[in-house]
C-alpha cells in the first residue's frame, strides 16, 4: 500500500496515477496522471465532454477510480468552488448568511476572506442582486474562509465578461500567492488560460498533452516600451492536437494509424509549444 504524501514535504497534495473511470462499458477518462502541489496552479482544459469534471471528481474523491489510484495528502483540506449554485432568487439571503450557511465562521475570518477577494463592502448585499463576477468572488470567499490547502474551481469564468475574466484570473493568481494553496482550475476555453498557470493538462478522454502556458502579449519591444505593467495576466495556450478521436472511441493519428486509445507514451503526443516572451506570474508580481 502506498504511503500517503505528507503536507510537510514537497510531495503533492493530490496525485492521480494512471487514473481512469469506466461507466457503462466506456472509459470516460483513462491514463490520467495529475499532481497538485502547494502554491501550484494546474488548469484542466478540453472540449465539452472531455472528462474535466470527471477528473476533478476523481481528484476530490467524489468518485473512485476504476483503475489507477488517487492519493490525498494527510490533513488535506479542499475548498471547492462550484460552477454555480442554485439559489431561489426570491429567497432573502445575504452574502454574510451564504458564507455561514454550512457552518459558523468567526467574524474576522469571514471579513478576511471577503477582503481577500475584494468584496468586503458587499457583506450585507442580497445574493439575488450580485453580478456574475461578484457571485464568483462570494463563492471563492466561502471556500477560502475554511482555510483550504487545495482549491478546486470549476469553470470560474462562466458568465463573466472579458474584463471580469481578466480580474478573476488576477484574483486566482493572488490567492495562490497569498495563501500558498494549490489550485486546480477547470476550463473548457482552449485559448485563454492564466499566465500564472504552472501546468495545463489538455483532456480529451485522456491527457492529450500538457505543458506550461506562454504569455501572449510579451514581445520584448512591447515590454521595453511599457514595462512589466503592460503584461496581461491572460496567456495563449497553443493547441497542437496531432490526432482525432473517432466516434467509436478509437484514435486516428496524423500518420494514418488507428489505435483503440492513445496515451502520452505512444509517440503521438508532444508537449505544447509556448509563445515567445514567456513570463511566469511570479515575475509579474515582483514587477
Ligand atoms: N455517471 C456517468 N455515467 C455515464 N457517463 C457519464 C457519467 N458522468 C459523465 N459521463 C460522460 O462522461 C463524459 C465526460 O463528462 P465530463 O462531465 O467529465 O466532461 P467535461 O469535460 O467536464 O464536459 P463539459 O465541458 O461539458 O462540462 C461525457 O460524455 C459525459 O456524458
Amino acid at each position: 500500500m502506498c504511503a500517503k504524501p505528507s503536507l510537510h514535504n514537497k510531495e503533492p497534495l493530490i496525485a492521480l496515477n494512471n487514473a481512469g473511470v469506466c461507466r457503462d462499458g466506456r472509459w470516460l477518462v483513462r491514463n490520467v496522471d495529475l499532481t497538485i502541489s502547494s502554491g501550484e496552479i494546474v488548469t484542466l482544459i478540453g472540449p465539452n465532454g472531455a472528462g474535466k469534471s470527471t477528473t476533478a471528481k476523481l481528484a476530490l474523491h467524489i468518485i473512485r477510480p476504476d483503475e489507477g489510484e488517487v492519493i490525498h495528502a494527510r490533513d488535506l483540506r479542499i475548498g471547492y468552488v462550484p460552477q454555480k449554485i442554485h439559489i431561489d432568487r426570491t429567497m432573502p439571503l445575504t452574502v454574510e448568511r451564504l458564507m455561514t450557511l454550512t457552518g459558523p465562521l468567526k467574524r474576522d475570518e469571514l471579513m478576511a476572506a471577503l477582503e481577500l477577494v475584494g468584496i468586503s463592502h458587499l457583506i450585507h448585499a442580497e445574493i439575488a442582486h450580485l453580478s456574475g463576477g461578484e457571485m464568483q468572488r462570494t463563492l471563492m470567499a466561502r471556500a477560502i474562509a475554511r482555510k483550504p490547502n487545495v482549491m478546486v474551481l470549476d469553470e470560474p469564468m462562466q458568465g463573466i465578461d472579458f474584463s471580469g475574466e481578466s480580474d478573476l484570473y488576477g484574483l486566482i493568481a493572488r490567492l495562490r500567492d497569498e495563501t500558498g494553496c494549490g489550485i486546480l482550475l477547470i476550463s473548457h476555453d482552449l485559448h485563454m488560460v492564466m499566465a500564472a498557470t504552472d501546468r495545463v493538462l489538455c483532456l480529451n478522454g485522456h491527457v492529450c498533452c500538457s505543458g506550461s502556458p506562454g504569455v501572449v502579449s510579451a514581445s520584448p519591444e512591447y515590454m521595453a516600451l511599457f514595462g512589466s505593467r503592460a503584461a496581461s495576466p491572460l496567456a495563449l495556450y497553443q493547441h497542437n492536437h496531432d490526432h482525432t478521436h473517432l466516434p467509436d472511441g478509437r484514435v486516428l493519428h496524423a500518420d494514418g494509424t488507428v489505435t483503440d486509445h492513445c496515451h502520452k507514451h505512444d509517440g503521438h503526443h508532444h508537449e505544447h509549444e509556448h509563445g515567445t516572451g514567456l513570463r511566469h506570474h511570479g515575475d509579474l508580481n515582483r514587477a
